[in-house]
């Protein structure tokens, strides 16, 4: 599961650098973080209208889409997929209710 996403991370990264033309991601790159922002919005958004639907192929796609268009962002923010996972590891064995609690109320 984590190799196909290293690879996947990898691929846009080396989109980003080479920008190749007829790449889907590379165009992503060159719009910038705001169509960046919005397609990862436009993809939560179909994932919560599939997952209403309760669409297991089109939640399981909308899910792939959101994913990628999340690893987007991060590649463009600097931010690597390792360090999510460490965040991730950070909080096992916490309860969420103790994560919340340090966060601003929203
Ligand atoms: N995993 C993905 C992936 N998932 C989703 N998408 C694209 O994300 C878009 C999803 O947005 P929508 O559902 O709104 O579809 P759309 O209307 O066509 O999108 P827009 O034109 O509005 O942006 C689609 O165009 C998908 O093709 C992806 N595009 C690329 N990849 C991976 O990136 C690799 C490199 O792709 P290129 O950069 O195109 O070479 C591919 O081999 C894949 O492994």
């Amino acid at each position: 599961m984590t190799d196909t996403l290293a690879r996947l991370e990898a691929t846009i990264a080396a989109r980003r650098e080479a920008e190749p033309d007829g790449s889907y991601t590379a165009g992503l790159f060159a719009k910038g973080r705001p169509t960046m922002a919005r397609k990862l919005g436009e993809e939560a958004v179909e994932l919560i209208v599939a997952s209403l639907a309760q669409d297991h192929a089109a939640i399981t796609a909308e899910s792939a889409d959101l994913i990628f268009h999340l690893l987007v962002l991060l590649a463009d923010a600097g931010i690597e997929w390792r360090e999510v996972l460490a965040e991730l590891e950070r909080r096992e064995g916490t309860s969420g209710l103790v994560e919340k609690a340090g966060r601003p109320v929203d």
